[in-house]
């Protein structure tokens, strides 16, 4: 766990430690509920720190670790999510996904190993309250947040205050964007399933084409967008894929749409998912075939608490070396959603200067932020906790 390979692993620039460790994860990208030996390499590293004040515990492939305080008044939490994502790893590095067709675009290898960086700063030095580390499975779907805030294991370390970071790509390292208020959107996944009768491709008038049918159908579910949406508020369907048929001469009987819907109010995704059931009614009368729909995972919106978030905020112009920009809302979805609607505190958008967006094969976050975001982190634990203040 030592490397000397530099960024892209061409240049001879050494590395920390703590962007070391989050090359070892970048290698074991692992789906949702799957991240078992994600779940290792954590608890492998937990085992080398000093055990005196933690306490660990599993739920299914996620961790929980109890940092005891020295006269706890209160507990803070820091949430990681642990989950890679179904692509193909196009970067220059020398460390790339192991696992073929995985890949850690979304940042959850830096978020975990800036998580491991707080928890053994906070191992080796003690404040008063006690703090919560949750590493948790399948932030990319199926959802991990809510069943774990429902389990047995999270109950008596349940934080007061919550904080979790999401790497963002356009910002400059040494920046953190937030506001108070919503960051992230509403979010459900979109499963259409068309099944209409194949046939011979020379004899169309016999059989009802689901390839054409998802063709129409996507064009009119953009529609809803469109026509149906105050332009004043925002909404986005995406059809990120689609599926249909067997053979270049054979009319598809089957085809299948999967794409993900994202709203700024509950209202609107209500009013989406009702257009997209009158429109497949109509695609059903009209192509005359069977819709199926299924919503998948649905994501409550990212809202942070405004006295806390605002707080952070002033803290972080006033006190720390980092820019802070307040920007504005993204269409993005995040289960953290869930532990901000039970507990106060926020997340936040931290820079790592890439050219790649989000789920791009060639993301390439400059680690340099890891260190930055361990220090931020630590520093504003530390200052809250302190008995003078608050
Ligand atoms: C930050 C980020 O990229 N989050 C994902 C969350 C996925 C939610 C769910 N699987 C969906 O597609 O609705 C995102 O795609 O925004």
């Amino acid at each position: 766990m030592t490397p000397s390979t530099g960024q892209t692993g061409s240049s001879p620039e050494a590395i920390s430690p703590f962007a070391a460790i989050r090359r070892e994860l970048h290698q074991i990208p692992e789906p949702g509920f799957a991240e078992f030996k994600t779940q290792q390499f954590l608890l492998d590293y937990i085992q080398t720190l000093p055990q005196e004040r933690i306490e660990v515990r599993t739920w299914r492939t996620g961790i929980l670790v109890n940092v005891k305080g020295t006269s706890p008044k209160r507990r803070f939490g820091y949430r990681a999510d642990m989950d890679g994502l179904p692509i193909t790893e196009d970067t220059s590095y020398e460390f790339r996904s192991t696992h073929p067709g995985f890949m850690h675009a979304c940042g959850h290898d830096v978020h975990m190993s800036i998580g491991l960086g707080v928890l053994t700063h906070f191992v080796k030095q003690s404040i008063n309250d006690d703090i919560t580390f949750i590493f948790q499975p399948a932030e990319e779907g199926p959802g991990g947040a809510q069943p774990m805030l429902e389990s047995e294991e999270l109950r008596d370390w349940m934080p007061d205050q919550i904080i979790a970071l999401h790497i963002a790509p356009e910002y400059p390292v040494g920046t953190i964007a937030t506001k108070p208020g919503i960051l992230f959107a509403n979010t459900s996944e979109l499963f259409i399933d068309l099944t209409g009768k194949g046939g011979h491709a020379a004899f169309p008038h016999l059989a009802n084409d689901m390839v054409i049918t998802a063709c129409q159908l996507v064009s009119q579910l953009q529609t809803i967008i469109s026509r149906n949406i105050n332009p004043l508020d925002s909404a986005v369907i995406t059809i990120g894929k689609i599926e249909g048929g067997t053979k270049q001469n054979i009319i598809a009987e089957k085809a299948r749409l999967e794409g993900t819907i994202r709203t700024l109010s509950a209202d609107t995704m209500t009013l989406i998912k009702s257009r997209i059931e009158s429109l497949t009614a109509g695609i059903e009368t009209s192509f005359n075939c069977k819709v199926d729909i299924d919503y998948g995972a649905n994501y409550r919106q990212v809202y942070n608490h405004a006295e806390t978030t605002r707080e952070f905020m002033d803290w972080v112009k006033e006190s720390s070396d980092m820019k802070l920009i307040e920007c504005t809302e993204a269409m993005t979805g995040e289960d953290f959603g869930y532990f901000l609607a039970d507990i106060p505190g926020f997340m936040f958008w931290l820079g790592v200067d890439t050219p790649y967006g989000l789920h791009h094969a060639k993301i390439e976050p400059n680690e340099h932020a890891i260190d930055l975001a361990i220090d931020l982190i630590s520093q504003y634990i530390s200052w809250k906790s302190d008995p003078n203040d608050k």
